[in-house]
């Protein structure tokens, strides 16, 4: 998959109370095939707009888009039958029960209906989804929904899946589920896969590189590890004060300035001389008679985005 130089612009409004958002800005990707490939980045950041327009729902301003060979702006139809997506909403399947949305997905990519009905049951059985086979999306809990949709997703193998945030609500049993069928179908096919995330911890486990967006544009892409290479050395302390931080106490003040401060919680990044001293300060006195818990730990993909400059103080939502 290569993107090249992507801008795409909303407008909103007319006349002079008319506004432009840029949500992509010049965007340039490539993704070798059986490639777990991430996209992270904050809140509007532009990644869905960029993964509507790999998947030719959304037709850039200007740029490329090539998918396996095909050009996906001259031919935006051709997209449905080389990858498939998991957007963020709930499909049009919702009134459909799990494995007719399974079922039907199949149909519509080209199955014969037993082909159809075949591959909805082996996707139901490997993800677990067989006991609420019978039930309509709609009336599922929210990871049971996405699961459910991941599922129909899989249907008719693509060579490659585009999955926007495909985990959001999902248990850890689910969550593994989805990894699983993921690592099977690179294994067997080949499978390429693009995926949008705001988990940095399942970013660092499942992807192979990373690219982040800020602001409608990649600041960074590497892989997870060289990602994290840039805040080599640093170390995150976090403290968690009971009630109050004793701010009598000179230490805990000096550090009020530099930490990140949520409610009781207080984020400190610096070097590990550094956050020793720290520790050794407040786990002494009055400052630990305050203390409700403190870790230490070893830079997170978070931190190196941090560092990038990303802004909104983090990938979490
Ligand atoms: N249909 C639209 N009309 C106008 N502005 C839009 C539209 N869709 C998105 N935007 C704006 O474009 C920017 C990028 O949005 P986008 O949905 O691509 O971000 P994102 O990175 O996917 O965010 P999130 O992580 O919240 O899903 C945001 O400022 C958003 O408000």
């Amino acid at each position: 998959m290569a993107v090249r130089d992507l801008v795409r612009t909303y407008r909103s409004g007319r006349g002079a109370a008319a506004t432009e958002i840029r949500a992509n800005d010049g965007i340039s990707l490539t993704v070798r095939q059986g490639e777990v490939f991430g996209l992270l980045g904050p809140n509007g950041a532009g990644k869905s707009t960029l993964v509507r327009q790999l998947t030719g729902l959304l037709r850039p301003d200007s740029g490329s888009v090539e998918l396996l060979g095909h050009d996906i702006v001259r031919h935006p139809e051709r997209a449905a039958r080389l990858l498939g997506y998991l957007g963020q909403e709930s499909t049009a399947l919702d009134e459909l029960t799990v494995a007719l949305a399974a079922e039907t997905t199949g149909r519509l990519r080209g199955l014969t209906r037993a082909q159809a009905r075949g591959a909805a049951a082996d996707v139901l059985t490997e993800l677990g989804l067989e006991p609420i086979a019978a039930r309509p999306l709609a009336k599922l809990s929210g990871g049971q929904r996405r699961l459910a949709c991941f599922a129909a997703t899989l249907v008719g193998e693509r060579p490659l899946l585009v999955l926007d945030e495909p985990t959001t609500g999902m248990d850890p049993v689910a969550r593994r589920a989805v990894w699983s069928a993921v690592d099977r179908r690179r294994a067997e096919h080949g499978t390429t896969v693009l995926l949008v995330t705001h988990n940095v911890i399942e970013a660092e486990t499942v992807l192979d590189r990373v690219a982040v967006v800020d602001d409608g544009r990649v600041i960074a892409c590497d892989t997870p590890g060289g990602l994290k290479a840039l805040v080599d050395g640093d170390v995150r302390l976090d403290l968690v004060w009971r009630d109050e931080a004793p701010l009598g106490v000179p230490a805990v003040a000096a550090l009020r300035e530099r930490a990140e401060c949520t409610g009781r919680r207080w984020t400190v990044r610096t070097t590990p001389e550094q956050a020793r001293e720290l520790v050794a300060a407040v786990t002494t006195g009055p400052a630990f008679a305050a203390l409700d818990d403190f870790t230490l730990a070893t830079p997170s993909l978070e931190d190196a985005y941090l560092k990038l400059g990303g802004r909104h103080g983090g990938l979490a939502k």
